[in-house]
């Protein structure tokens, strides 16, 4: 008997910055990246390619700074810069277990990552490698979900893998909402119509255009990276 075979050639996966701080206040929890290159390790292993936007909100929130009278764009830009550390854990994390991973920044910082280069990226992603793409789109007013949607589309993925705090997408924001209801999928038209907060409409509106679906589920879930690879019913589909 053959092995089930993963739904997926190549995805990108967008790994929110909050989720890695764990239980923590703020920064990067260890024993929560250890568990996230874990499960990337997982898929690798069944042949998947695998490119990763990772976000900054741990560290830095430009919309945050701008709130308290920084200037907004400055505040993106360290926003960026805070995605660049977190790549650069995560990347460390999955070189010190056998995988190998590449850090490609959106803003150069030459002595720090290398600049992202697409056929480089594609290149990397063929020979198995995991590209972890740093400081967003590079543009500030974007968030790394829309970096998520941009890069993903560029490369050619089959799907974004939105993995964040909840598992899923709710008809109301669950954290505020104990009536929410999630739903098991959902159409790009309806989740920006119904303005639901879980990503924000420029990224839902790139992969609606290019019809590159959305798996949304949940960080904290066991394996859950692994069920999504497999097509295995997990967390929300949106799509087209
Ligand atoms: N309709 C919704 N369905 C699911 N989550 C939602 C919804 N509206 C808002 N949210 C919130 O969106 C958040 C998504 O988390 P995260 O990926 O960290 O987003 P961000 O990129 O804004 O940091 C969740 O914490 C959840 O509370
Ligand atoms: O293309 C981008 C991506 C990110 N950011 C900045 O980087 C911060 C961190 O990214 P994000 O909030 O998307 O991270 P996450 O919510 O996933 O932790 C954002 O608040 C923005 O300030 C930006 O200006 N342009």
């Amino acid at each position: 008997m053959t092995s089930p075979k993963p739904a997926y050639k190549r995805i990108l996966l967008k790994l929110s910055g909050e989720a890695l701080m764990g239980d923590d206040a703020f920064g990067i929890n260890r024993a929560t990246i250890v568990r996230i290159v874990d499960e990337v390790t997982e898929v690798i292993n069944l042949g998947v390619e695998v490119a990763i936007v990772i976000g900054g909100g741990n560290i830095f929130r430009g919309v945050a700074g701008g709130s308290v009278g920084m200037d907004r764009a400055t505040a993106d830009y360290m926003g960026m810069l805070a995605t660049v550390m977190n790549s650069l854990a995560l990347a460390d994390a999955m070189n010190k277990t056998g995988l190998t991973a590449r850090v490609m920044s959106a803003i150069a910082i030459d002595q720090v990552v290398e600049p992202y280069v697409r056929p480089k990226a594609l290149q990397y992603l063929e020979e198995g490698k995991v590209v972890v793409f740093a400081a967003g789109t590079g543009n500030p007013f974007f968030t790394t979900d829309t970096a998520a949607a941009l890069r993903g589309a560029e490369i050619g993925a089959e799907m974004v893998l939105k993995a964040t705090k909840v598992d899923g997408v709710y008809s109301a924001d669950p954290k505020k909402d104990p009536n929410a209801t999630r739903y098991t999928e959902i159409s790009f038209d309806d989740a920006i119509g119904q303005n639901l907060g879980i990503m924000d409409a420029t990224a839902f509106a790139l992969c609606r255009d290019q019809k590159l679906p959305i798996k949304v589920f949940s960080i904290f879930k066991n394996g859950a990276l692994k069920r999504v690879v497999m097509g295995e019913d997990e967390g929300t589909l949106v799509h087209a």
